[in-house]
């Protein structure tokens, strides 16, 4: 499928995003985990979700909806073993997390399969940690690619020093911790996200954390989970093509009610320090809206610390640089190589098939930008390629809406190739694109 672009002025406007994507993943899986029933408000209808949806209900869990919440009636690791293969669809979040899952379900045997790109992501990372732990799982490539194949059987804890700064093996070593014998403490030397620590610790589990400057030690026990209602807010990482488009486009845009704590709120530190004129106006509990304007932007150097809390924002922050003033650079960034597509030579191309300035670096790249004045209309003076631009997606989602909102401030039309990979993420994205004053259409 591709999408049609026509570069426009736009308007104002305050738009909603999606529940957040780690968020919902957890909130359904931890329905494997308790053995009470509870209830899920905002859940993501992105692709990704819907599949550990269905996989949940496969596994046993009965769902039903009321109005916008879903109710879970957990299994608490009872877990029925299904006849078929277990589809992950595109979510490597959800492969991984998982794993950890049914890496204990003994007696029971799994098999997990998903699209071509979950077949070329590094799954070593998570049957490493968990092998240690006394699972059995194998996978292609000598055990370090999907489909996988897991014979749930009795799991220990360890001690465990990460080796890659991730959110998603670290969660799966805590969801088997809490259905091993013993102590599992895994020790985090770059913080990543922390949503599995806090929904755990939200459900009652025994579990510990210490900060120190220089590493996270987290700790879990067995423990009985007692579910509490959840309640999910809007995706940052879904917002933040809405803030970038409010601050290189000729309209402020709102995005109201997103999840703003830690470990995720890199992109708007990186923003603000690029000249972005962002308010975030502070609702408590982490949530959010984020207001942004016309700002004339400067480059910077983003990383090598600290960018797993923006990871999924560099497309989007690459087509912000694009707009600034000079060269940015985004260093120690080598985990985009491992994502739904090579993120690093994926955004690169995106941003050259505009015209723009742009080349990889070792673990990372750098971009060019046009030097863009707000106060000039963005369609005149971006002096990018003529029309019509092809963005290919790569059937990457975050490659894909990066394009499209490139391809806003931009004159005449820009293609974009395999444009139904949005619903990865963000399945109203083109709606949100449109009441923003833009033209696409889908064919
Ligand atoms: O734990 C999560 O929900 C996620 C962690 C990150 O991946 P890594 O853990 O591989 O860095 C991120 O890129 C992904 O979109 C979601
Ligand atoms: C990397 C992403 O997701 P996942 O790893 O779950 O496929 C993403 O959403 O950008």
């Amino acid at each position: 499928m591709k999408a049609v672009v026509r570069g426009g002025i736009g308007n104002e406007a305050s738009v909603s995003v999606p529940g957040d994507k780690s968020i919902s993943h957890r909130s359904l899986l931890l329905s494997l985990l308790a053995s009470e029933t509870y209830s899920v408000d905002g859940l993501s209808s992105a692709l990704d979700v819907l599949a550990t949806k269905d996989i949940v209900e496969t596994l046993g869990v009965h769902i039903s909806q009321e109005g916008s919440r879903i109710i879970l009636r957990g299994v608490g690791f009872d877990i029925s073993e299904p006849n078929d293969f277990l589809d992950v669809g595109n979510s490597g979040t959800l492969i991984r997390l998982i794993s950890g899952v049914l890496a204990g379900s003994e007696g029971n045997t799994f098999f997990l399969k998903g699209d071509s790109s979950i077949g070329k992501r590094p799954m070593g990372r998570v049957i490493d940690p968990l092998t240690k732990m006394g699972a059995k799982i194998i996978g292609r490539g000598y055990s370090t690619l999907a489909p996988l194949g897991i014979v749930g059987t009795k799991l220990h804890g360890i001690d465990y020093e990460m080796p890659v700064a991730s959110a998603q093996v670290k969660s799966a070593i805590l969801f088997a911790g809490l259905n091993s014998s013993g102590t599992t403490t895994l020790v985090e030397t770059v913080p990543t996200r922390a949503h599995t620590e806090e929904m755990l610790s939200q459900f009652g589990a025994n579990l510990e954390v210490t900060r120190t400057p220089t590493a996270n030690k987290i700790s879990i026990e067995p423990s009985k989970l007692r579910p509490i209602d959840i309640k999910v807010p809007g995706d940052p990482s879904s917002a933040a093509f809405f803030v970038v488009l409010g601050l290189i486009g000729q309209c402020s845009i709102e995005v109201t009610d997103v999840y703003l704590g830690p470990q995720r709120d890199g992109f708007l530190k990186t923003l603000i320090s690029m000249g972005g004129r962002i308010d975030l106006s502070d609702k408590g509990n982490g949530l959010g809206d984020i207001k942004s304007y016309p700002s004339e932007l400067s480059g910077v150097v983003v990383g090598p610390d600290g960018t797993p809390d923006l990871i999924d924002e560099v497309p989007i922050l690459g087509v912000a640089a694009a707009m600034a003033r000079g060269r940015t650079e985004f260093l120690g960034v080598g985990e985009l190589r491992h994502k739904e597509s090579d993120r690093i030579a994926t955004t690169c191309d995106m941003l050259a098939s505009f015209g723009v300035d742009t080349g990889e670096l070792d673990g990372g790249f750098y971009v060019d930008g046009i030097g863009h004045d707000p106060s000039k209309g963005v369609l005149e003076s971006n002096g990018f390629v003529q029309e019509p631009r092809i963005v290919v997606s790569h059937y990457d989602h975050r490659i894909a809406m990066s394009g499209a909102i490139l391809g806003a401030l931009t004159q005449g039309e820009t293609y974009i190739e395999g444009f139904e990979s949005v619903e990865t993420s963000f399945p109203t994205f083109v709606s949100v694109f449109r009441s923003c004053g833009f033209e696409i259409e889908v064919r």
